[in-house]
């Protein structure tokens, strides 16, 4: 597996990218209240939570709506403080973001600059690094072909599907030369063969890249076909109810994976689950609630 990745890196003159093993990230203990909207106490919105994603590992998210999935996630980027617990990478406690930890934002499309090129939109994610150089500059073209842009450098994101929108966010992404990438529903508005495409071209990255990813998803199908575990949220508060390993080996095959046996074993447990955690949405516990 190993040399052929590094075979597959160094086609795309990619040597220096995630050769670097990502550092361990840990959830310890985290808890999250927000303001009551309603009600004058706090809103519990995650009890403790704790979780450790491994270098290299490809873990999944999955939860009802409401259930506090991207206010997880966007701690463990650094962008939201928990009330209580630490996160941590190698052992050294993260307090804002991080190098290593790259975010990628639900609406991929929205967070492109609509006045770039995508050229110009991906050579941002080195320009935001200070290192944007002649070198660099090949580096951006090198993964928008890499995402199966080629020849559309010169275009501007509303020339272009939501899909390829969403593939010159993940090519800004990797110029950035993250560890740890965390995805917030990112494929959640494209069209369902899109929705495929782009879970292939993920799962192909991660290898190639040796990266972490940690990945959101309501949908529990996704879950199986991407992750190599998954963790199952309940709402009201937010707690892990279940870390479910994905017995499926790699590559995977949107066919044959998905008509295998262990994955329609899977798929009918977690579709349980799910089902008997959904609750209404709403606006979560008051602290001291029963
Ligand atoms: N900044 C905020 N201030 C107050 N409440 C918030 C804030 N952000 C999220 N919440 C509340 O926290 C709860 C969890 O929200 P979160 O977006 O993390 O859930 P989710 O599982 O990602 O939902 P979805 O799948 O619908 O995106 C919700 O009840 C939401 O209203």
């Amino acid at each position: 597996m190993m040399n052929w990745i590094r075979e597959r890196r160094a086609g795309y003159g990619l040597h220096a990218v995630g050769v670097d093993e990502a550092p361990t990230l840990r959830v310890e203990q985290v808890t999250k209240q927000y303001a009551g909207h309603t009600a004058k106490a706090p809103v519990q919105v995650l009890a403790p939570v704790d979780l450790t994603l491994e270098p290299g590992s490809f873990t999944t998210i999955l939860g009802p709506s409401g259930c506090g999935k991207s206010t997880l996630l966007q701690i463990m980027a650094g962008l939201v403080a928990p009330t209580d617990g630490t996160i941590s990478l190698d052992g050294r406690a993260v307090q804002g973001p991080q190098p290593e930890l790259l975010y990628l934002f639900q609406q991929y499309s929205l967070s492109l600059f609509p006045w770039r090129t995508v050229l110009q939109n991906v050579a941002f994610g080195v320009e935001s690094r200070g290192r944007r150089s002649a070198e660099t500059l090949d580096e951006c073209r090198s993964l928008i072909e890499r995402v199966g842009l080629k020849g559309y450098e010169g275009h501007y994101p509303w020339q272009l599907s939501g899909g390829m929108q969403q593939r010159v966010a993940i090519a800004r992404a990797l110029v950035a030369r993250p560890k740890i990438l965390l995805m917030d529903e990112p494929f959640s508005a494209v069209d369902a063969l899109t929705r495929e495409e782009l879970q292939d071209e993920l799962l192909g990255i991660w290898q190639e890249y040796d990266l972490t990813i940690v990945f959101v998803t309501h949908d529990f199908e996704e879950a199986i076909y991407l992750s190599q575990e998954i963790v199952v949220l309940k709402a009201h508060p937010g707690a892990i109810v279940e870390k479910r390993a994905v017995p499926i080996a790699y590559p995977r095959n949107q066919l044959h994976t998905r008509a295998s046996e262990a994955y329609l074993a899977l798929r009918h447990d977690l579709h349980e689950l799910i089902f008997s955690l959904k609750k209404k949405p709403g606006a979560g516990v008051p602290v001291g609630a029963p």
